[in-house]
């Protein structure tokens, strides 16, 4: 298990876009503007799906990184926020069967 977050990688990111730095490849693709970071966002998740279809999971270990590292750069450059994203997640969440019958404790089968 690693202790990497996305929200590092997404303040990691910030930060590379405040600072404007030439030597950051972040710096110089958000530079390019939103279009140029949608086309590379959709040019990694392409070669994801040809990873998952080819079943290389190698490959589609590393195209998964390269779709979330890109994502986050293409949100930041549309002014989206990641807690924006979670937060849209979070409202999606909903409980299985499973999920509720635990919240009502182990006797809750034999009462109905
Ligand atoms: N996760 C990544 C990451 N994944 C992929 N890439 C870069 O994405 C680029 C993709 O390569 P391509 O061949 O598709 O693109 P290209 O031909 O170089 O250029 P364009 O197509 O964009 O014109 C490579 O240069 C990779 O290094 C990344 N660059 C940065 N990060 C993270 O961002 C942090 C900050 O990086 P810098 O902005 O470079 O300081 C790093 O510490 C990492 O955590």
């Amino acid at each position: 298990m690693t202790d990497f977050t996305l929200e590092e990688l997404a303040a990691t990111i910030d930060e590379r876009a405040a600072s404007g730095d030439d030597n950051s490849y972040t710096a110089r693709l958000l530079g390019k503007g939103v279009a140029k970071c949608a086309q590379k966002l959709g040019e990694e998740a392409v070669e994801a799906a040809i990873a998952a279809a080819e079943r290389d999971n190698q490959a589609l270990t590393k195209e998964a990184a390269d779709v979330l590292y890109h994502l986050l750069v293409l949100l930041r450059a549309a002014g989206v926020s990641f807690d924006e994203v979670k937060a849209e997640l979070q409202s999606r969440t909903r409980q299985s069967g499973l999920d509720e019958k635990r919240s009502r404790g182990p006797s809750a089968d034999w009462k109905s």
